[in-house]
């Protein structure tokens, strides 16, 4: 058995291969910042930061930041809460010989959303969505029922996506594992159009 931190999931670049249900496929998809959606989806949204300093990365993450192998890291954790209620586990790494000019803003971010250092930096790229689903066993799993003090076994299988960044000579690396509750979040008010002449 391979061991838990060495555990990969199939990271595909098309959502429809998680098998999602369609709501959870709407979250996945959302194609902006998931921070603005979450802000227009709930009356106080909070960045919880449960952790940020060196840590290994994940199996999952080395090859997409460009490492031959799990290797020490900067690593950012992150829960998202609507109205009180964790909707998203954020998990983001960075190679340790980024330099300080290639992500100016990440070590100090503190409780603000790296989504809004991300999407309004013109120096940034953004690649592809991947999308995944990750089963009992991943060690993100372990991290996310850390955090949210579940115990026990895992049986629920989480949907996940990740996006690679680039600034400068610096890559990235943001993963968010979508919590069940994010479904029970209400579709922002639309303003009718009150015109019915
Ligand atoms: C990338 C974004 O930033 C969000 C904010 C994070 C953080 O502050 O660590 C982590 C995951 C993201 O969901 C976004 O808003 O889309």
């Amino acid at each position: 058995m391979r061991p838990a931190s060495l555990r990969r999931a199939r990271w595909l670049a098309h959502p429809d291969g998680v098998g999602a249900p369609a709501a959870m496929r709407d979250w996945l998809t959302t194609p902006g910042s998931l921070t603005a959606r979450l802000i227009a989806h709930s009356g106080h949204f909070r960045v919880q930061k449960l952790r940020q300093a060196g840590n290994m990365c994940l199996a999952d993450e080395a090859a997409a930041i460009g490492l031959a192998r799990p290797q020490r890291v900067w690593e950012r954790e992150v829960l998202l809460r609507c109205d009180d209620r964790p909707v998203v586990y954020g998990h983001t790494v960075v190679p340790m010989s980024a330099s300080a000019s290639d992500w100016p803003l990440f070590s100090a971010l503190g409780e603000r959303s790296l989504g809004t250092t991300l999407f309004y930096d013109p120096k940034v790229t953004r690649g592809e969505l991947e999308f995944a689903r990750l089963r009992p066993g991943h060690p993100l799993l372990a991290r996310v029922h850390d955090v949210l003090g579940i115990d026990g076994p895992l049986h629920e299988t989480y949907f996940a996506r990740r996006c690679l960044y680039r600034r400068r000579q610096g890559v990235l690396l943001v993963t968010e594992v979508f919590l069940p509750a994010v479904l029970d979040l209400a579709a922002p008010a639309t303003h009718m159009n009150t015109n019915t002449k």
